[in-house]
């Protein structure tokens, strides 16, 4: 049997940065290339990174990456690495428009494709056919599909190459690998982390090398876009569904496997089928002189070290993406705030966060305390500013009561954290959870404040959860724990007048998050949710602050999906909404 040596490379491109993901793509290439690959593959859009979104529609976003590709082919033959085929995904265009609408509504003039290079030169493109449109996907949108299976021949293995959903779909490409007697399946990827979606990905990669008989090389990009993070997390597996050779989650890494492929045969290719020979690197040297590539298996961890994990990236690839020196954040001693300043302080270092504690007359004893033992565990910029002076004009000038006056506290400490931004450059962030986020338990303009959400796709038990976790790695590592026990144990509270506590407005968490699930993740009508067996006043309470809060969501800070139904492209729903009767 033949052997190739596959090396898949997690890069974590910046979207439109074609001249630095080029960079990645050299850097990885050089490698490879000194460990003896004979292919490289990237993950999906690894040069203009993902998801392009509208920019697919710009014809001079479109030649720049035809530019960028080109320009990568030359740059690895001069650096010699021109024997190397290099599979490296961008946006092909312009093409013919498919028209979507008016003259004036974005119109498909782009195919989301993977240019195989060698020798200097593109040998061939792929194209891919099935174009997401669900979820966070908008491909259909922005994308005309492909039609054509790819097939490379090199070293006497046929080695197909389809893209990230065409592997999810029956039929199309992947129907037609079995009938190519391919003996290799390049998949390259841009595949968002959720929680589980492991469960779901896996499975489906080793069942398509087991419909299809080939060994799968499946490479995901790694790193954070806006709201999504990818988890990297290639691997590849063989035509029995074993695991050969699996990267770790969430950073960059060049997996290096070698394959004993089936010999290409010369059945007759299905119609839609393009074939091409590549020369074998290295002339036909004979393998031992390599030596033996010893795969790594990495392991993946557990449920809520995920999860962190993902939270962590999210957050520091918005931070040196978008090019802050620092963030800020105010601490209250609660939850909340003390486990966005622990993944603040993961994703850039203690010393790049800023806490802010801002006590109000209502501000308990303990929310100083505990925000100080925070700040002590942490070791982040810490300062005080006390807002009841600057409360008090405002409120006694407008004659505020109530919840009227209780928001104030929350403005002036968003007006203070974004007056810090202004002053210092830091990007403000804003600490709401999932929960508090579905019903709409925050202060506009307040608390809401600020342009990342660390916490923003996680419901309030799995918070407690992930601290709890956090605390107890830190102990495994002889660290000390971040988040202060009192944080933890205490009851959760606004603080925005005397003894509030959050259960005051709201049912106890654990029945909150449950009905959360059911009405928003699942998407159940409220008679649904009730049949799962909760006080039918609570359901109507809590799906009708759901519905209502949508405005106020829309306006929100985007921050890290986890979940496969995050707030922002996963759920989107009408702001306007009179339900005439369950929904
Ligand atoms: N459909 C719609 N479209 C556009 N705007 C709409 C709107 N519905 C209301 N509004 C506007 O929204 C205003 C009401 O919203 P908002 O000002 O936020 O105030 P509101 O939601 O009434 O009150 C804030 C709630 O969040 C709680 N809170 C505050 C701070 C921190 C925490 C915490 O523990 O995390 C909790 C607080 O205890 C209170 O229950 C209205 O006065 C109106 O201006
Ligand atoms: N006294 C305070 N000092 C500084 N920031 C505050 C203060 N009170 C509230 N905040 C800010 O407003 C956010 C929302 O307040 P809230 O009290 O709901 O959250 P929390 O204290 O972090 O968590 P919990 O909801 O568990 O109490 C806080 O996370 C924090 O960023
Ligand atoms: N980029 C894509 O085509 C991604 C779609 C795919 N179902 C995934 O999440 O992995």
């Amino acid at each position: 049997m033949p052997r190739l040596r596959l090396a898949l490379a997690q890069t974590n491109p910046v979207v439109g940065d074609l001249t630095g993901n080029s960079r990645q793509i050299l850097a990885a290439a050089t490698t490879a290339s000194a460990r003896g690959a004979d292919i490289l593959a990237l993950g999906e859009m690894a040069l203009s990174g993902y998801p392009i979104e509208d920019l697919a529609s710009r014809p001079s976003f479109l030649a720049a990456s035809r530019t960028a590709v080109e320009s990568l082919a030359l740059e690895l033959e001069a650096a010699g690495l021109g024997e190397l085929v290099v599979i490296v995904g961008h946006p092909d265009g312009p093409f013919e428009p498919r028209l979507l609408g008016t003259s004036n509504a974005p119109t498909a003039i782009a195919q989301n494709s993977a240019s195989v290079l060698q020798h200097g030169r593109v040998q061939a493109r792929y194209a891919k056919h099935h174009l997401p449109n669900y979820s966070v996907f908008d491909e259909y949108r922005v994308f005309l599909p492909g039609d054509e299976l790819l097939v490379m021949r090199i070293k006497d293995v046929d080695v197909a190459l389809i893209i990230c959903e065409d592997l999810w779909r029956d039929g199309g490409p992947v129907g037609r690998v079995l009938e190519a007697d391919a003996g290799v399946l390049i998949v390259i990827n841009a595949s968002p982390f959720e929680r589980d979606k492991d469960e779901v990905r896996l499975p489906l990669v080793t069942r398509r090398a087991v419909e299809t008989d080939t060994i799968v090389a499946y490479v995901n990009l790694v790193g954070g876009q806006d709201d999504l993070v990818f988890d990297g997390d290639s691997v590849v597996v063989d035509g029995r569904g074993a695991i050969l050779a699996r990267a770790p989650q969430f950073d960059e890494h060049l997996l290096v496997v070698d394959v004993d492929a089936a010999s290409a045969t010369d059945v007759t290719l299905p119609d839609a089928v393009h074939r091409v020979t590549l020369s074998a690197r290295g002339g036909d040297a004979p393998d031992e002189e390599r030596g033996v590539e010893t795969p790594t298996i990495a392991e993946l961890p557990d449920d809520r070290e995920q999860v962190w994990n993902a939270l962590v990236l999210g957050t520091r690839d918005y931070v040196e993406k978008n090019g802050f020196p620092s963030v800020i954040l105010g601490v209250s001693g609660g939850i909340d705030s003390a486990v966005c300043a622990a993944i603040a302080a993961d994703a850039i270092g203690a010393d790049r966060v800023w806490g802010v504690s801002m006590p109000s007359r209502y501000s308990s004893d303990h929310s100083r305390t505990d925000a100080d033992v925070l700040a002590e565990a942490i070791g982040f910029h810490y300062s005080t500013e006390p807002i009841a002076d600057l409360v008090m004009p405002i409120e006694s000038q407008l004659e505020l009561t109530g919840t009227a006056a209780e928001n104030v506290q929350a403005r002036i400490r968003g007006i203070i954290l974004m007056g810090l931004s202004n002053l210092d450059g830091h990007l403000v962030l804003t600490t709401g959870n999932k929960t508090e986020l579905s019903v709409g338990y925050s202060t506009i303009y307040g608390d809401s404040a600020g342009g990342f959400a660390p916490i923003k796709d996680v419901p309030k038990l799995l918070v407690w959860e992930l601290a709890r976790w956090r605390n107890e790695f830190a102990l495994s590592r002889g660290e000390v724990p971040p988040i202060p026990a009192n944080s933890i144990d205490k009851a959760p509270s606004a603080e925005l007048r005397p003894d509030q506590t959050d259960q005051d407005t709201l049912p106890p968490y654990e029945i909150l998050d449950a009905i959360l699930d059911a009405y928003v993740t699942r998407a159940l009508g409220r008679d649904d949710v009730v049949a799962l067996g909760f006080d039918p006043e609570t359901v109507d309470f809590i799906t009708r602050l759901v519905d209502r809060s949508e405005w106020k969501r829309r306006q929100g800070a985007i921050g890290p999906k986890i979940s496969g139904m995050a707030f922002g492209r996963d759920r989107r729903l009408p702001i306007t909404y009179r339900p005439s009767n369950a929904h």
